[in-house]
């Protein structure tokens, strides 16, 4: 037979085939989603519904369709994606996986409706709800990433702007900031894609400092506006539930607001006077015992920090600092972030 024919040829029990192939991948696809909300995030709620969905699946897996399965044949077989190998952090395996059950569902929905009567629309439902688990695992997995967070890197602009991040990341950094207000936005948008990259590398949250549009546009985990930036409403509505959105507060009124108003974290400071912010008045060590006592949601002292004056910060109360000289002037980040890490884990 030539090559032609062969491809023209169609295989007989072809729809059983796809359709057996294609319940077991999105089966698999859960399976994997299932696990990390069982042992990664404790979260019996979605690990049931992951759950309740492969057992959805399997009850349309007839031996009928099982015995249509001919792997030696599959020319699909032993194909991977070179993305397979190189996943390095758990978010890029979730998406990864959940990508693969809602294809696996939109070929079960389109096929299956040749297939018997009822199965394209219980695939359609199904890959609604993965679709909302989708959205609601990656916002508890970026809450979840923040409320762990010790310590922030707000960065400076700077020529080794990409290697002292790298350097801070490899000492256990968890969430970086950027922070540029005077380059143009063509080369603000390339820097923030390159950070973005290495954070995700890394398995660290990205923010945006002030610009929304820009953090929609490298995708990063959220923004962190000030006092006279966008209204945390307005970038809500662009940004959507999924992504972290931080406010700056400097006294009670505007610590009180921006809980009220949405924030999903809070800048406490500034802690001491600092000429990263040249002009603002520091808040000081009174305004860190006020955030221990009324900040519901995670919070971090920023604001003339170091190693120096870090204890006394702690000792006021903070669980968590945001510096930018601290690091990005530092002869070593790496050993620097690592020796604020074990401060700040001693709590
Ligand atoms: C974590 C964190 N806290 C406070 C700020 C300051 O934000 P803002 O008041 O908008 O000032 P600029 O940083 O935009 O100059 C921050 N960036 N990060
Ligand atoms: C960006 C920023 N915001 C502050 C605030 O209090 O809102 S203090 C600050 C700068 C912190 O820089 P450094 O760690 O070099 O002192
Ligand atoms: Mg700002």
């Amino acid at each position: 037979m030539d090559e032609q024919s062969n491809q023209r040829k169609e295989q007989p029990f072809a729809i059983e085939r796809i359709l057996d192939a294609n319940l077991d991948r999105a089966r698999e696809g859960l399976r994997i989603v299932e696990e990390w909300c069982r042992f990664g995030l404790n979260d019996t709620q979605l690990a049931e519904k992951c759950k309740q969905m492969r057992q959805e699946i399997a009850s349309w897996h007839s031996s009928e369709l099982r015995l249509a399965r001919d792997t030696l044949e599959d020319v699909g077989t032993g194909l991977s994606h070179p993305q397979e190998e190189t996943r390095s952090s758990v978010e890029q395996i979730l998406q990864a996986n959940l990508c693969r059950t809602q294809e696996a569902m939109r070929v079960l929905e389109e096929y299956g409706k040749l297939y018997k009567s009822g199965m394209g629309e219980a695939f359609k439902q199904m890959r609604y709800q993965v679709y909302i688990m989708e959205s609601t695992l990656l916002t508890s997995r970026r809450r979840q990433q923040l409320k762990d967070t010790r310590l922030y890197l707000v960065t400076s602009p700077c020529e080794q702007l990409f290697s002292i991040v790298e350097a801070a990341l490899k000492g256990g950094l968890t969430l970086v900031q950027y922070r540029d207000k005077n380059t143009d936005d063509i080369v603000r948008l390339a820097n923030a894609q390159k950070l973005r990259q290495l954070c995700r590398d890394y398995g660290a949250l990205f923010i945006m400092n002030d610009r929304v549009d820009l953090a929609l546009a490298v995708d990063a985990d959220g923004v962190h506006l000030g006092q006279q930036d966008l209204p945390i409403a307005v970038a809500r509505q662009i940004l959507g539930p999924q992504r972290i959105i931080g406010r700056s507060t400097t006294n009670p009124q505007e610590m009180e607001q921006a809980i009220a108003q949405g924030a999903d974290y809070i800048g406490v400071g500034p802690v001491y006077e600092t000429p990263t912010k040249a002009g603002k008045a520091a808040a000081g060590l009174e305004y860190v015992r006020h955030a221990v006592k009324h900040a519901p949601i995670p919070w971090f002292a920023i604001g003339g920090i170091n190693l120096f004056n870090v204890k006394d910060v702690i000792d006021a109360g903070a669980e968590r600092v945001a510096v930018v000289r601290a690091i990005m002037q530092a002869e070593d980040p790496t050993r620097v972030t690592q020796v604020f890490l074990s401060q700040l884990m001693k709590k």
